[in-house]
């Protein structure tokens, strides 16, 4: 194939009103307007990379400024002089002298290099004729551990160790393929439980759960005790004993506080406790997760390797919760889910939002056929919000992702969607004002 030279880069502020039906919401999040940075890559050979990076509301004028300045990096660049040391590239982005004061590696200037790179990957699969997850599935070793930066993890996850996984894991590939082709990956539905639903809501949409066949469902807490009780039986006893459920805080509680609640959680047999405190602390996840007895995730406000690395080396999580746009995209995330590995913790990401669900299902996919090599305890977020939007939605039966088969990242978002729901100036929004 002959160059493909990056010729402009084009970001949009994109905004759902999605606070106005509590969509979204959980006991921090009260009104979220689900939003994204959003990053056209043009080329000199016909294809065009899309990425996004999933944010709320007005916070999304900040990324966009961030992304804006970032992705100036990747113009006049051939696609091919970046992807030959993906690694390297990654690091000139959270390395920008300008920029990096803002982090590192971390907050609004993290978010902005995601979804810039999840827009190279996704021109990378368009260019290779492949989706994102047989991309990585082909790759040699070195290729892979070439896109990933290892500084500052390399103490927790040698370079060797890694290359032998990625070597061995070629046995059993398209066994694994096959099933996963013929039976989708398993999956957990958020969309009956968030916060600010009423309880015949939550009632409805689990007994419309199970019809669909959804086996694991969770359910916002950290609203007053008593609630989260009532909430909590409710959907029990809607889905029945022996259906998973899982209760997400979205980082409510002192740590104190988190484990008294957790305990008194635990009657509902909750499969997980998510997100029970501070996301940054992780000897608090650990007492937690020692004193409370009930499984601990976290990762989806986790915001980037070396901190994964420090919840797995004090045994902060049961579940590592991956993200693919709070961390520097799928590089950082081939990083974390090998760490997840050596230390014997599934992954399960984190999804919904904006395009997480199109993401996350290539880099569990790429786990299941070349790192983790199981299904078992792992199940991948849906949430069934906003996916009339996107070229490449996914498919879901029965309560599994179903493998895409289109080349890229499966993030490219309708034009026409791209022009009503752009802020300030889209149809949408223009409307809106003109009510108010
Ligand atoms: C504001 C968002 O909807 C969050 O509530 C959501 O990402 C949530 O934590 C989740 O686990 O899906
Ligand atoms: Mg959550």
């Amino acid at each position: 194939m002959s160059e493909v030279l990056i010729t402009r880069a084009r970001v949009i502020d994109l905004r759902f009103p999605t606070s106005r039906e509590s969509i979204g919401s959980d006991a921090v999040n009260k009104d979220p307007d689900y939003s994204a940075a959003y990053c056209v890559l043009e080329t000199n050979a016909g294809f065009e990379g899309h990425g996004l990076t999933f944010t709320l509301g007005r916070g999304t004028d900040l990324v966009v400024g961030a992304l804006e300045f970032l992705s100036t990096l990747a113009v006049g660049r051939t696609l091919s002089s970046i992807t030959e040391n993906f690694g390297a590239f990654a690091r000139l982005l959270t390395d920008e002298n300008q920029f990096r004061w803002l982090g590192p590696e971390k907050g609004v200037i993290q978010l902005a290099a995601a979804a810039l790179l999840n827009a190279l990957w996704d021109l990378y699969g368009r260019v290779e004729k492949k989706p994102v997850w047989q991309l990585l599935g082909d790759m040699e070793p070195e290729q892979i551990l070439s896109a990933i930066d290892f500084r500052y993890i390399d103490d927790a996850l040698p370079r060797d160790w890694a290359r032998e996984l990625l070597e061995e894991s070629r046995r059993g590939y398209a066994e694994r393929l096959d099933l996963l082709d013929r039976d989708g990956f398993p999956a957990y539905t958020t969309s009956a439980g968030w916060f600010g639903f009423s309880d015949e809501k939550i009632q409805r949409l689990c007994r419309e759960g199970l019809a669909d066949g959804w086996t694991h469902f969770k359910l916002k807490v950290g609203g007053n005790p008593a609630d989260d009780l009532r909430r909590g039986r409710l959907m029990r006893e809607a889905i029945g004993p022996d259906n998973f459920l899982m209760v997400d805080a979205n980082q409510k509680w002192g740590v104190e506080e988190a484990i008294a609640r957790t305990r008194e959680l635990a009657e509902l047999k909750p499969w997980w406790m998510e997100e029970p405190t501070s996301p940054d602390d992780i000897l608090g996840h650990a007492r937690i997760r020692r004193e409370s007895g009930v499984r601990i995730a976290t990762g989806e406000h986790c915001h980037n390797r070396i901190m994964f690395k420090q919840l797995f080396q004090a045994g902060a999580i049961d579940v590592c919760q991956i993200d693919s746009c709070r961390v520097a995209s799928v590089n950082e995330n081939l990083a974390i889910i090998l760490m997840a590995a050596k230390f014997g913790v599934p992954v399960c990401p984190h999804a919904g939002g904006v395009g997480l669900c199109e993401y996350v299902q290539h880099l569990s996919a790429f786990d299941f056929l070349r790192v983790g090599q199981t299904m078992k305890d792992r199940v991948i977020e849906y949430v069934g919000h906003l996916h009339e939007h996107f070229l490449y939605p996914v498919r879901i039966r029965q309560g599994r992702y179903l493998l895409p088969h289109d080349h890229g990242y499966s993030i490219e978002i309708f034009q026409e969607s791209l022009d009503r729901f752009a802020f300030p100036d889209g149809q949408f929004w223009k409307e809106d004002r003109e009510q108010k």
